[in-house]
């Protein structure tokens, strides 16, 4: 495969309790359907959908996952892998907000901080909320995340939600690469680095065979969500 050809591919999965609306989210996104029916999601399920960031084609594969408890075991399996995660809740359902964080913790506990984003669907169902805007955002600000109001039923905000995890995501893909090809240039002069550049390679070696494969791994678990030594900036030593 020519280097202009390779596409990026980003597992995303979707949580949050039962009903609030994640597998209607996903299908409306890949689908472009709405549909009033309530089946309950046993286990999980996938659908993909190709976008363009920046002019690069982008695979976005959406993972829905039960909302319900009982299903927690079979769920979690599916997250490892995941680089981005949409925290979904109801405006209708208090509990499904209360539960938020919970999930964040879940999913965090299987793959470790990923690009995640806040999701208040049913927005339409407002005049019956449980939920006042002021909490939203300020759990949103409380776990530093973007925060999105959607209604699947009217396609409001939906598309906006899974670019902004895209960007967010090859936007920290960019930066790793800069600051690989930065210590590079650092290692080329220090001798006392050695350890570190092969370390270093040995990540830029995975991540080329990644893209032969599409082996999905979490970018900053593979920098365990540390900052370069040097900064993002290359100086001369
Ligand atoms: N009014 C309104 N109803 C919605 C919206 N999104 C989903 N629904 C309805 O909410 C119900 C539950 O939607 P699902 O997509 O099945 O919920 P889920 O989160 O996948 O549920 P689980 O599979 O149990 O985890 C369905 O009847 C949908 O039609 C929305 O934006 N507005």
């Amino acid at each position: 495969m020519r280097e202009e050809e390779i596409e990026t591919a980003i597992k995303v999965v979707v949580v949050g309790n039962g009903a609030v609306g994640k597998s209607s989210m996903i299908q409306r996104y890949c689908k472009g359907i709405f549909t009033r029916d309530y089946k309950k999601t046993i286990g999980v399920d996938f659908l993909e959908r190709q976008i363009e960031v920046n002019d690069e084609d982008v695979r976005l594969m959406l993972w829905d996952t039960a909302g319900q408890e009982e299903f927690d075991a079979i769920t979690k399996a599916y997250y490892r892998g995941a680089q981005a995660c949409v925290l979904a809740f109801s405006t209708v359902d208090r509990d499904s907000f209360d539960a938020v964080e919970s999930w964040k913790r879940k999913v965090e506990d299987e793959v470790g901080t990923i690009a995640m984003v806040i999701v208040q669907n049913k927005i339409d169902l407002i005049d019956d909320a449980v939920v006042q805007p002021n909490e939203a955002e300020a759990l949103a600000k409380k776990l530093r995340l973007r925060f999105y109001r959607t209604s699947v039923k009217d396609n409001l905000n939906v598309d906006e939600v899974f670019r902004y995890l895209a960007e967010k995501y090859i936007d920290e893909m960019n930066s790793i690469v800069e600051e690989d090809n930065c210590q590079q240039k650092i290692i080329g002069s220090s001798g006392f680095l050695n350890n570190y550049s092969k370390e270093n390679s040995a990540r830029k070696n995975d991540r080329n065979r990644d893209r032969d494969t599409i082996i999905l791994q979490p970018s900053k678990r593979r920098t365990q969500g540390k900052k370069s030594l040097f900064g993002t900036r290359c100086s001369v030593l």
